[in-house]
């Protein structure tokens, strides 16, 4: 259908492999983790360690745990997103593509798709799937999406929706779509985020002097919360728990999926799920906030592995809460803050 407006929507994600095959995981892990803002190292030592080491031994391995998420229709994260594209379609009037910061369809191919569709396009509002400010999430996405861009010459505007983490509509949507796994028995939720170096929260902290300076630093205002991705989670956490009326002793937050070699956030969230069976937490929920789709790390991380290891260790429960996904409180959120910065009534963009 035609839509009568100068305006498209870009909708960002991290992207996947094209297949489970080692070759095309191996090539998208290259990708990925050659990513400066990803793994930070000079670029030969960088070449060296990702090349030489990590996706060598990686590749096999990842491509294994591909497979036990693959769809017919490929991976989930794709098609999850393209079903969130189709979804906001319906909602908005403004063409809607999606690109992926590796892999495919690239942000060029998407821009092109948009500038295809209507020639006349003035403005194109992206938005990064990711609640939260990470370095090697949302501002690898926004930088690397206006590199292309600027060399591309694009005769639009290119503007970029800022993170959401503590957004009423975000808030609500996660909410709303924890609320039906409360009325099972349960023992506590875990707010399970994926997680960064700590060096990257030194890095992005503006100030220089805050992050991580003491233990209590993401609860002391501060300048350096606006890229504090810790801060972030904390605050997500605190907003849904009040949302949902959960007292304190009934959540906690870890971060998962890191790799070896430095100190990332802490708790570790595989540490966590080790020891809460013997604290006495015996039926566990568990969510994954700092993905708005269903991928890799929630369903084959956290679904399977993350399962295993609560149940080993004595756990008698463990509920995956799926990602938003299509939920349509998040499907309106994106919808809203979009239209509103469309019509100037937002001050969402950066
Ligand atoms: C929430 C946003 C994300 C941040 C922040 C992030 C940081 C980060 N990730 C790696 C390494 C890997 N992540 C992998 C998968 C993956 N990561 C995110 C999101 C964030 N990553 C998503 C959505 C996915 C799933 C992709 C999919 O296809 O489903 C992987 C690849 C898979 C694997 O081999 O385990 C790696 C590697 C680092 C090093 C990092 C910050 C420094
Ligand atoms: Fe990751
Ligand atoms: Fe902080």
């Amino acid at each position: 259908m035609e839509k009568a407006t100068r305006k498209g929507i870009l909708l960002m994600n991290l992207g996947s492999p094209d297949s489970t095959g080692v070759k095309d995981v191996r090539r998208y892990l290259n990708e990925f983790l050659m990513d400066e803002r990803v793994i930070d190292y000079p670029y030969l030592l960088r070449l060296l360690l990702v090349k030489g080491i990590i996706t060598r031994f990686r590749a096999p391995k990842s491509a294994e745990a591909y497979s036990t998420i693959w769809t017919k229709e490929g991976s989930p994260l794709i098609v999850l997103t393209k079903q969130l594209r189709d979804a906001l379609d319906k909602e908005v009037d403004m063409p809607v593509e999606i690109a992926m910061r590796y892999g495919n369809p690239t942000v060029k191919y998407a821009l092109d798709r948009l500038l295809e569709q209507n020639p006349d396009l003035d403005e194109v509002i992206a938005v990064p799937l990711y609640p939260h400010y990470a370095m090697s999430s949302y501002e690898t996405a926004v930088e690397s999406a206006k590199e292309i861009h600027a060399k591309n010459k694009y005769s639009f505007k290119l503007s970029f929706i800022k993170p959401y983490y503590n957004e009423e509509h975000y808030i609500t949507a996660m909410a709303e779509n924890i609320r039906p796994y409360l009325e099972q028995e349960y023992d506590h939720i875990l707010f399970s985020y994926h997680g960064i170096p700590e060096s990257h929260l030194k890095k992005s902290d503006p100030t220089k002097s805050h992050c991580l300076k003491t233990g209590d630093c993401c609860n002391v205002d501060s300048a350096a919360h606006a890229t504090c991705y810790r801060h972030q989670c904390f605050v997500t956490t605190e907003l849904i728990a009040a949302k949902l009326g959960l007292t304190k002793e009934k959540y906690s937050l870890s971060f998962q999926s890191r790799l070896a070699g430095e100190q990332w956030l802490t708790p570790y969230t595989d540490y966590r799920l080790r020891d809460m069976p013997k604290e006495g937490i015996k039926k566990l929920l568990i969510l994954c906030p700092a993905f708005v789709s269903d991928c890799l790390e929630t369903l084959e991380e956290i679904a399977e592995r993350g399962k295993e290891t609560f149940e080993e260790a004595g756990g008698e429960t463990y509920t995956m809460i799926p990602c938003m996904n299509v939920h349509p409180l998040w499907v309106e959120a994106i919808a809203t803050y979009v239209e509103g910065v469309a019509k100037g009534e937002r001050e969402m963009v950066l």
